[in-house]
C-alpha cells in the first residue's frame, strides 16, 4: 500500500501549532487534535504522546524507523491519522497492528484504548527494539511480535487487525486475513489511489463507506467487517 499520503492537516512549522523546536509540549498536541476536530484526548494522554515523540526523535536519529523526521510532521501524519483510528475502533477486546514499525497505529491506540490487548507485530529486529523499549517507558501493557506475522501459530487471532502502509501488498492481505477473528474487524489505511483495489482484494469482508482522514485531502480509513 501506498505510505499515507502528504495532505495533512496544517501547512507545514506552525500551521498546526506546533513550534519549529524539537519538543512538541503536551498543550501543543491538545491543540492539534483539537484544530483536526477529533475528540479530545483523555487527562494525560497528550504528555505520552509528547513522551513517545521526544522517544521517536532520538531513536530515529540513529536508526532511521521512520522517514518522517520533523516534529510538526510526526504529528500531523503519524500521531493524528492514528488517533483519529484509534476513536473509530468498535468496542473490541484484541488488536493486533501487522507491520507496525515505530508503533502506528499500534502505539496511539494503546494510549487511547487502554482497554483493548494490542500486539505489535514487527519483523525487523530494530524497530521491535524500539517498539519493547517505547511501551515499557510510556508504561503501556501491549505486547511485542518480534518476526513476521505469517510466522504467528494459525490459531492466534484477533478483533481487529491493523494495516498501514504495510509493503509487498498481497503476501501482507492474505497474512492479515488470516489474523482476523470470525467477526471481527480489519481496518486499512488507504489513498484514493488504492481504496478500490484493497476492498476488492478483501472480498470476504464486508465494507463500511471510507472514512475520510479528518483534514487530509486523499486519504480515508477502510473498516470492514470479516463474517462470522
Ligand atoms: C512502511 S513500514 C510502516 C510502519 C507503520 N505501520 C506506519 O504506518 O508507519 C512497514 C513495516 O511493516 C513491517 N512488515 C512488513 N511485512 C511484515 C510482516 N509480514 N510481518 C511483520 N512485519 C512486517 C516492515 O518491517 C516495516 O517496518
Amino acid at each position: 500500500m501506498a505510505a499515507p499520503a502528504d495532505t495533512g492537516v496544517g501547512s507545514g512549522i506552525g500551521g498546526n501549532g506546533i513550534s519549529s523546536g524539537n519538543e512538541v509540549t503536551a498543550g501543543e498536541i491538545e491543540s492539534s487534535v483539537a484544530e483536526a476536530g477529533l475528540n479530545p484526548l483523555a487527562p494525560g494522554v497528550s504528555a505520552k504522546f509528547a513522551q513517545y515523540l521526544e522517544l521517536l526523535l532520538k531513536w530515529n536519529a540513529k536508526l532511521n524507523l521512520t522517514a518522517i523526521r520533523t516534529p510538526e510532521d510526526i504529528v500531523r501524519r503519524h500521531f493524528l491519522e492514528c488517533i483519529q483510528c484509534a476513536q473509530l475502533i468498535p468496542p473490541v477486546a484484541s488488536l493486533l497492528d501487522f507491520g507496525s514499525g515505530a508503533g502506528f497505529p499500534g502505539i496511539p491506540v494503546a494510549l487511547l484504548r487502554p482497554e483493548i490487548s494490542v500486539t505489535l507485530g514487527e519483523s525487523q529486529a530494530k524497530k521491535a527494539a524500539f517498539l519493547r523499549e517505547a511501551t515499557r517507558s510510556l508504561g503501556l501493557s501491549a505486547s511485542i511480535f518480534d518476526g513476521r506475522i505469517e510466522a504467528m501459530p494459525p490459531s492466534q487471532q484477533f478483533e481487529v487487525v491493523t494495516l498501514r502502509a504495510v509493503d509487498k501488498m498481497t503476501a501482507a492481505y492474505a497474512a492479515a486475513f488470516e489474523r482476523v477473528a470470525p467477526g471481527g474487524w480489519l481496518i486499512v489505511f488507504a489513498t484514493s489511489g488504492t481504496a478500490e483495489r484493497d476492498t476488492a482484494y478483501f472480498a470476504p469482508i464486508a465494507w463500511e463507506a471510507p472514512v475520510p482522514m479528518t483534514g487530509m485531502s486523499d486519504a480515508f480509513l477502510l473498516l470492514g467487517r470479516k463474517s462470522e
